[in-house]
């Protein structure tokens, strides 16, 4: 059985977030992967250089030819950019009756540059959430998503009723972002939270840990996993890609997307 996952999301020169993390990703995770690209950026460890979106129509002609043809198990949304962009991509995504959709609300690259423009929020509100099996947004994307300040835990679990309530089947609220010594990503399913927690790991390179993460909970949903499992194994591959980062280029550094295989392969005694 070949499984199959689209990334709809931006470019990324510097291969550690975007479109190229994703494709890892699903590569490391045994699916086939797939991409639309809806912008091109210039970007490194450094920073984001420039943005350049696509035409809308080269957007929708891109899930057009994956979708009339090969077709896909699951869809990973990333970097959308504009609210016309994310009108198109709600509206293929209906076309085509895809399900399993990972939408990670992209909002600003950590270098501070926007990768949405802020009229765009309402349009990922009103036409892609409706849509989602799972949300992923980090803290700051979950402020602006539900106009609200998380400063505790209680204001996670909140957050997250009043993201559910906007017609995602599964939040996912990430601990990036928290202070302390645990980084918890939370998840609710409209019944429960869960908690995802592992050790912060003392390190700078955590560029593309969010488009990575999603990318994995993408490759699991694709493969008929539940949403918990699928958080549990990206909890674990983006661990794994922080612990043993590359060193590359001068600022924040790509994680290390082949980490998280090499070490299955030890455990199962294949290296
Ligand atoms: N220093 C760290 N140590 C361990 N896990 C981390 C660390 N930083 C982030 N994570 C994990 O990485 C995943 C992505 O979380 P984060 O909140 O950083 O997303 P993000 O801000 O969208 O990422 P980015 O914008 O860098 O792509 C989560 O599972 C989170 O728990
Ligand atoms: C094309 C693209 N998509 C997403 C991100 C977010 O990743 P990060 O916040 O780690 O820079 C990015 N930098 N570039």
């Amino acid at each position: 059985m070949t499984y199959k996952a689209l990334t709809i999301a931006g470019s990324d020169s510097g291969g550690g977030a975007g479109i190229q993390a994703d494709l890892k990703t699903f590569q490391e995770l045994d699916v086939f992967g797939m991409s639309a690209i809806t912008a091109v950026t210039a970007q490194n460890t450094l920073g984001v250089q420039g943005v350049y979106p696509l035409p809308v129509e080269a957007i929708v002609q891109q899930i057009q030819s994956v979708g009339s043809d090969i077709g896909t198990d699951a869809v990973k949304t990333g970097m959308l950019f504009s609210s016309e962009i994310i009108a198109a991509v709600a509206e293929q995504i209906r076309r085509f009756g895809w399900k399993n959709i990972v939408v990670d609300p992209v909002m600003i690259a950590k270098g501070g540059a926007p990768l949405l423009q802020e009229e765009a929020v309402q349009a990922l509100k009103e036409h892609l959430l409706p849509l989602a099996a799972v949300i992923t947004p980090n803290i700051p994307e979950a402020e602006v998503l539900t106009g609200m300040q998380i400063e505790s835990p209680a204001d996670k679990q909140e957050a997250a009723r009043r993201l559910f309530d906007t017609g995602v089947r599964h939040v996912v609220i990430k601990g990036g972002h928290d202070e302390g010594s645990q980084a918890s990503d939370l998840l609710y399913d409209g019944q429960h939270f869960q908690y995802f927690t592992s050790d912060r790991l003392p390190t700078k390179n955590t560029h593309g840990t969010g488009c990575t993460f999603a990318a994995a909970v993408t490759a699991e949903l694709a493969k008929g996993k539940t949403a918990a499992e699928a958080v549990q194994t990206a909890k674990d591959f983006i661990q794994a890609a922080i612990a043993d980062d590359l060193q590359i280029g001068g600022g924040h550094g790509p994680t290390n997307h082949w980490a998280y295989g090499r070490r299955q392969a030890v455990l199962g005694g294949k290296a």
